[in-house]
């Protein structure tokens, strides 16, 4: 290659680097020296077989799981190496969508996204409000959702008024724990516009765990692989295509597999 063009090419900055980690219960071993990268403004798919340790991974980064070897290091931060207050900081800059949602159910939605503001920030009412209902209006939602309870409101509802609530804080980052399960393939298609529309405008780096071919063909720049506690194939969806780990083939080219790639022309 021309060295000129090579020189020219954008180097890729890593927002969150993993590095040998190994996690593990008991004598269970759920993550085995795994290594990972994920890039500044993507969308990291994140796949592999159920009970592979997604959910482990995420939440061993996130801070919430122990491991036993291994480093983390997010916006250029080994996350062993920072003070409690240095650590506190560093967390608002990210955002986190677990699977389930998780509104507090006797707040509203307004004081559901608030919360994490009144935690950290000390702001009037009104201010409050004014962020809370920009971000009601950022996922799609009406504003007179503001003072309903979360068992007012759809599924769907739910998944959007917590995704405002992860956004409270303008996080950088927004972690995503199966985004669309529970939703029916149009409220699928939809939120997977509404989280590919957000990472754009806000400039968010996304690392969403997933089971959802059509969020993998539709959303994600990328997809990492999990397979006996290490990422075995990362790439775009045509290298996992392409992969030929038995697992990778029957996720990329098992009957519903092939339902979504007729569905993507
Ligand atoms: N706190 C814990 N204590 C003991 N074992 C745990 C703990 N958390 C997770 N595990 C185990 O770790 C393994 C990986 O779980 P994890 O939830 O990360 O899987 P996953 O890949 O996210 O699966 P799924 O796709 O089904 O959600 C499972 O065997 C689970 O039982």
């Amino acid at each position: 290659m021309d060295a000129r063009v090579e020189s020219q090419a954008p180097v890729k900055d890593a927002i969150i680097k993993v590095r040998d980690l190994v996690v593990g219960f008991g004598d269970k071993l759920i993550l085995n020296h795994l290594n990972l990268n994920v890039y500044r403004g993507e969308i990291l798919g994140f796949v592999g077989t159920s009970g592979g340790g997604k959910s482990v991974l995420t939440r061993t980064i996130l801070g919430l799981v122990p491991k036993r070897s291994g480093t983390v290091e997010v916006f250029g931060e080994n996350l062993d190496d920072l003070s409690e207050k240095e650590r506190s900081a560093l967390e608002r800059r990210w955002g986190v969508l677990f699977q389930q949602g998780a509104l507090f159910s006797s707040l509203t939605v307004r004081q559901n996204i608030q919360f994490p503001l009144r935690e950290t920030l000390h702001l009037s009412q009104r201010l409050l409000d004014e962020i809370a209902y920009t971000k009601i209006e950022m996922v799609g939602l009406k504003c007179d959702v503001a003072e309903k309870l979360p068992s007012e409101l759809s599924g769907g509802m739910i998944k959007r008024a917590a995704l405002a609530r992860s956004l409270a804080l303008d996080p950088e980052i927004l972690f995503l724990d199966e985004p669309t399960s529970g939703l029916d393939p149009i409220g699928a298609g939809d939120f997977d516009e509404l989280i590919r529309t957000l990472q754009q405008t806000l400039g968010l780096t996304v690392f969403m765990v997933t089971h959802d071919l059509d969020s993998l063909h539709t959303v994600c720049d990328r997809i990492a692989a999990l397979g006996d506690g290490k990422v075995i194939a990362e790439g775009t969806i045509e290298t996992m295509m392409a992969a030929t780990h038995p697992w990778l083939k029957q996720y990329f080219h098992g009957t519903r597999a092939r339902a979504v790639q007729q569905s993507h022309g």
